[in-house]
């Protein structure tokens, strides 16, 4: 059978040639990265929304004022559901809704942002089964807008200190919900400031004076009809952020606001009407819904990386600049060795963070039916390996989404490359859902308490299995046959376990010399999140990994050996001091792994535009001039330019207004 390589009529020759090159068939290779099923469900959706124009951006984005971002997506989301049925085949589906939403709406946020990745899962995961009749099913059909209050204008990390109070009445049987200080204001939820009328919102349980901690509560902010806020409510938006600004971030502030005591979600922690505390069976059960959102993230993430490859790769082999052998003519960009080793690589991660977020998506799955039967033994297995890939991968995509915007010069910076918006929203994950230094050091926690558990003998879990394994003194990398890759990925095992170890010694250490646990561990806490770090980057490995080792197609499975080999020479160089320091390698295997990645940089080029075409993102999805399909990159930048708002008159106001007076000045000082 013919291998589909993804060529269309009306295509760019020099795409098509590229193309023609490729070792593997891409619709295959796109089931490897996203499942047979959904990859053909992508393709279907895609189409659908290219015939449906009211779905259609009206205009480019970049042209748009926030109000007209926020009005177009409000639009595009509206007709979205109205057209749910004919585009997708199940509606229920988290993951064929987001490609719905990718292509139609695009990545700048819309009112039903939060309301989908944290108001929902929040209530499947902590509300009873009352009170999901009561706003689940209210949710899910669209009767309300929902957003989740949790940070505030103060605290967003420190979730002990969150000041908003829901003080119990016993004799009306209510919470009053009140912010006490201006550093209490919820600030930063997801479409509070102008869309949604519903919030789960965090505040400290206080029950006869006694605090509780912070809790989980179902409040109504807005009036269903006017939209007008509620007595007692204060609500706007905080303004415009560095991109994602189609979403209405906002504040929210409680004056004595009273909700029924039914409305906190009463799943595992509950309070009956005389004011009789239950507690949770696991005391982060309430984290859930943080949970779930750092658990999509990974797959997301990516996607954005893929996207920002994407664009990068098909426009390097359209741009030509320069010549590698004089005389020979220019040569398209991506045959300098530079720009392989600035993109292949960060390739090679898009494809390992989708594959870890299939993975993570499974475990979350797991998690959330065992809590459902009350049972949360894996609730802090997810909660380490969440935090740790939360971290790292949106940390590398954002580094590595840079790298694609220098490789396209200048045109990268332009927003006709699409790489400044996916940039501006993936780095927002760095942040959100828990700022990364902080989750690292939630993961170093739990690795400190594997640590101890390996003394015993025994392992915390299966993710640090490994630790339990003895430490070997010297690599076999350059020491076995070519082409075998065990001793690499023994490698990434070896820094992870030396330095989590030698991090653990260290506080051992400190603290036998008398200092208090918290005081050793801010001493080491730069080491403790670089043992989280290194954890995670072994983990990704393996998961790389397991997923060709799980190929059966020997065309797909040699194509993604090659990325594989890629990322772990890559990787293993970026963080090869660690690997020098107890001289687990030496110079010459330092060399040979430089050598091999030379070597993948060009095995991989030939393959370089389908394992890119493989990812499937419709040009609707990019949103890219420069990673346009079809290669037609300049004559569409110009039309790109004509578009913008600046052209609409040879001469605009502020010329006659400033310019013009202050040169007539001048010219008339210089005659004088
Ligand atoms: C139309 C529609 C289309 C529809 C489509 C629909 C489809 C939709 C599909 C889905 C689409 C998705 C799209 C996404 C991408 C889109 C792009 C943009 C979107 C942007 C969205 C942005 C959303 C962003 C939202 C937000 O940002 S919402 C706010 C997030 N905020 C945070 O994340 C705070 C961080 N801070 C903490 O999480 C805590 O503060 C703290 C540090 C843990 C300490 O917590 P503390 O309570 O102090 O506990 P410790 O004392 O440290 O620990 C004590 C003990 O508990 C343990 N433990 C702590 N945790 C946990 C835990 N969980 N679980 C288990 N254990 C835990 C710990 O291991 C320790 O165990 P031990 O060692 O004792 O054994
Ligand atoms: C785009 C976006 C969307 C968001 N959406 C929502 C939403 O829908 N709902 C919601 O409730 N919130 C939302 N947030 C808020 C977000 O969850 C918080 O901003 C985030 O959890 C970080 O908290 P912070 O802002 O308090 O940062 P801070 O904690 O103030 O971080 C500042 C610095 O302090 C350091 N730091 C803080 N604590 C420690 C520690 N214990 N140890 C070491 N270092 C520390 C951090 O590492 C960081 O370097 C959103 C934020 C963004 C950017």
């Amino acid at each position: 059978m013919p291998l589909n390589k993804e060529i269309q009529p009306g295509d760019n020759d020099e795409l098509t040639r590229e193309r023609l090159q490729a070792t593997f068939d891409t619709q295959q290779m796109a089931a490897a990265l996203w499942g047979s099923d959904l990859a053909r469900k992508r393709r279907e959706l895609a189409k659908k929304v290219d015939k449906l124009t009211v779905l259609h951006d009206s205009k480019d984005m970049s042209f748009m004022t926030r109000e007209e971002k926020l009005s177009e997506n409000a639009r595009k989301v509206v007709q979205m559901f109205a057209h749910v049925a004919d585009i997708v085949e199940d509606p229920s589906d988290d993951a064929e809704m987001f490609h719905l939403s990718s292509n139609a709406i695009g990545h700048e946020g819309h009112p039903f942002g939060v309301h989908f990745v944290m108001f929902i899962p929040a209530l499947k995961a902590q509300a009873d089964d009352e009170q999901r009749e009561k706003w689940l099913m209210p949710a899910l059909g669209l009767q309300l807008i929902g957003t989740y209050a949790q940070t505030e204008l103060g605290h967003g990390t420190n979730l002990r200190a969150l000041e908003t109070m829901a003080t119990f009445d016993k004799a009306t049987d209510e919470f009053v919900i009140h912010t006490p200080t201006v550093t209490a204001l919820k600030w930063w939820p997801g479409s509070l400031g102008k869309s949604s009328n519903h919030a789960v919102v965090s505040a400290n349980l206080i029950i006869d004076g006694k605090s509780y901690g912070h809790h989980n509560f179902m409040v109504q902010i807005r009036d269903e009809n006017t939209h007008k806020p509620l007595k007692g409510i204060t609500v706007g938006d905080i303004g415009p952020k560095m991109a994602y600004n189609a979403s209405d971030n906002g504040f929210l502030g409680f004056d004595h606001h009273r909700i029924p005591r039914r409305n906190m979600l009463m799943r595992h922690a509950k309070v009956d009407k005389n004011g009789v505390y239950t507690k949770p069976p696991h005391a982060k059960i309430g984290y859930s819904a943080m949970v779930h959102v750092r658990s999509v993230m990974i797959g997301h993430q990516g996607m954005f990386l893929g996207s920002a490859s994407t664009i990068a790769i098909r426009y390097s082999l359209v741009r030509r600049q320069g010549e590698i052998k004089e005389g020979s003519g220019e040569v398209k960009i991506l045959d300098y060795q530079t720009q392989q080793h600035r993109l292949f690589p960060q390739l090679a991660r898009a494809y390992v963070f989708m594959f870890a977020g299939k993975e993570v998506r499974e475990l979350y799955q797991k998690v959330l039916s065992d809590m459902e039967k009350g049972e949360t033994t894996l609730l802090a297995d997810l909660h380490a390996l969440t935090s740790g890939l939360k971290s790292v991968v949106t940390h590398l995509c954002v580094a590595g989404m840079e790298q694609c915007r220098m490789a396209c010069g200048g045109h990268g910076y332009s927003r006709a490359s699409g790489i400044p918006e996916i940039w501006g929203v993936a780095v927002g994950g760095c942040t959100y859902e828990g700022e990364n230094m902080v989750m690292l050091l939630q993961l170093a926690r739990y690795l400190m308490k594997a640590v101890k558990e390996t003394k015993k003998g025994k392992s915390l879990g299966r993710l640090v299995d490994y630790l339990l394994l003895p430490q070997d003194r010297h690599s076999l990398i350059g020491r076995v046959p070519q082409g075998e890759y065990g001793p690499h990925l023994a490698a990434f095992e070896h820094i992870a376990r030396r330095q989590i170890f030698k991090v653990a010694d260290e506080l051992t250490k400190l603290q036998d010399k008398g200092m208090s646990k918290e005081i050793a561990w801010q001493k080491k806490a730069v080491e403790l999140q670089r043992a989280a770090r290194l954890h995670t980057r072994f983990y990704l490995a393996a998961c790389f990994h397991r997923k060709v080792q799980s190929v059966v197609d020997g065309r797909i499975r040699e194509a993604l050996a090659d990325l594989y080999h890629l990322h772990l020479n890559y990787e293993l160089l970026d963080m090869v001091n660690y690997a020098l320091e107890d001289a687990y390698l030496k110079a010459d295997q330092v060399d040979f792994i430089r050598e091999d990645m030379y070597r993948l940089l060009e095995t991989i080029r030939p393959n370089a535009i389908s394992l890119v075409d493989a990812f499937e993102f419709s040009d609707r999805e990019l949103r890219s001039v420069l990673g346009r399909r079809d290669g037609h990159v300049y004559e569409n930048l110009y039309k790109w330019a004509k578009e913008s708002e600046l052209n609409r008159a040879d001469v605009l106001p502020y010329f006659d207004k400033y310019l013009k007076p202050m040169m007539l000045a001048a010219r008339q000082r210089s005659n004088i």
